[in-house]
């Protein structure tokens, strides 16, 4: 069977390598290529874009009419776009994967409504090595407990727009609830002048920014005369490109519903995927 995918925010850093991913892949086919309206790359060939030879794809800026017939949209765009993509999806009934970061409240609960009515994975980082380290990430909360602070730090290219990455929020959510704490007050994002001590319940989410850096994360667990740090780094954007691709195909004839990268990589039972 052949899965027919969209890539929205087909000419941006994720789009160009999943097309170019779709394009060559068995099993799939580019069934359209959307980008932002106005942008300089409308009309021209999605594979072009990619470094590709000419596949006859192109680049349009109206997600609707290029749901027609298509089994699932990869959409790697922006907070917003990401919101209003689900909602389009769900209209009309095609499956759907984002990989975009930095929504906010609002936005996550547009993608939860859209997710009632078609399946979605929505996972802020789709590396099989990342989602590995949120596990070991668990297990480290869990068996060091109270007695070692935890602090993460993030580092991106300098064209990233939202910060935190959603992978170093996903991080803190995952030590915080293995820990028993509620993110929301745990998660600490700044520190600057006369703070006094560190609270021991808090966890430090800090930013890093510059150059072509595809993507770094380290949990770092501190205690009284050791420290234990657990650290992911992207060398390539392939791995989120894979991911994404596997959980387009994963998809295929899944009910309604909000997935992970953990649902389809087979870790929630803690099982081999
Ligand atoms: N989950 C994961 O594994 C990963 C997630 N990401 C996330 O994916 C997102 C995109 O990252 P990246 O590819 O580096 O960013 P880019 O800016 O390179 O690409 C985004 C593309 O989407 C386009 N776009 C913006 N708004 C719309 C819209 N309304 N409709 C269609 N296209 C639109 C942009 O156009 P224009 O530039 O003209 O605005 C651009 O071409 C970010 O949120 C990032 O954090 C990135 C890597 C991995
Ligand atoms: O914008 C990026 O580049 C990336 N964004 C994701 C995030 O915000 O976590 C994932 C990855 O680290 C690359």
């Amino acid at each position: 069977m052949t899965t027919k995918v969209v890539v929205t925010g087909a000419a941006g850093r994720m789009g160009t390598q999943i097309v170019r991913m779709v394009t060559h892949g068995p099993g799939l086919a580019l069934h359209g290529a959307v980008d932002r309206p106005g942008s300089p790359a409308l009309g021209q060939d999605a594979a072009v874009l990619a470094a590709l030879p000419p596949a006859g794809v192109v680049v349009g800026d109206d997600l609707a009419k290029a749901l027609a017939g298509a089994d699932v949209v990869i959409d790697f765009t922006s907070h917003d776009a990401s919101a209003r993509h689900a909602e389009l999806c769900a209209e009309k009934g095609v499956a759907l994967v984002i990989g975009s970061t930095g929504l906010g409240a609002e936005e996550k609960a547009r993608v939860a409504a859209a997710a009632r009515k078609i399946p979605v994975v929505f996972s802020p980082n789709m590396s099989v090595g990342v989602n590995v380290v949120f596990e070991l990430v668990r297990q480290a909360a869990k068996v060091l407990g109270e007695d070692y602070d935890v602090e993460i730090v993030e580092m991106h290219h300098k064209k990233k727009r939202d910060a935190p990455s959603g992978t170093a929020v996903r991080l803190g959510e995952v030590a915080a609830e293995a820990l028993g704490r509620d993110p929301a007050e745990a998660l600490c994002y700044s520190r600057q002048g006369i703070l006094g001590e560190r609270p021991p319940w808090q966890i430090g989410v800090q930013t890093l920014r510059g150059g072509d850096v595809v993507g770094e994360h380290t949990v770092f667990f501190c205690g009284e005369g050791e420290r234990v740090e657990i650290t992911h780094r992207a060398t390539s954007r392939e791995q989120f490109a894979r991911g994404a691709i596997r959980a387009a195909q994963w998809l295929a004839g899944k009910p309604a519903g909000l997935y992970d990268m953990a649902d389809v990589l087979g870790l929630r039972g803690g099982g081999r995927p």
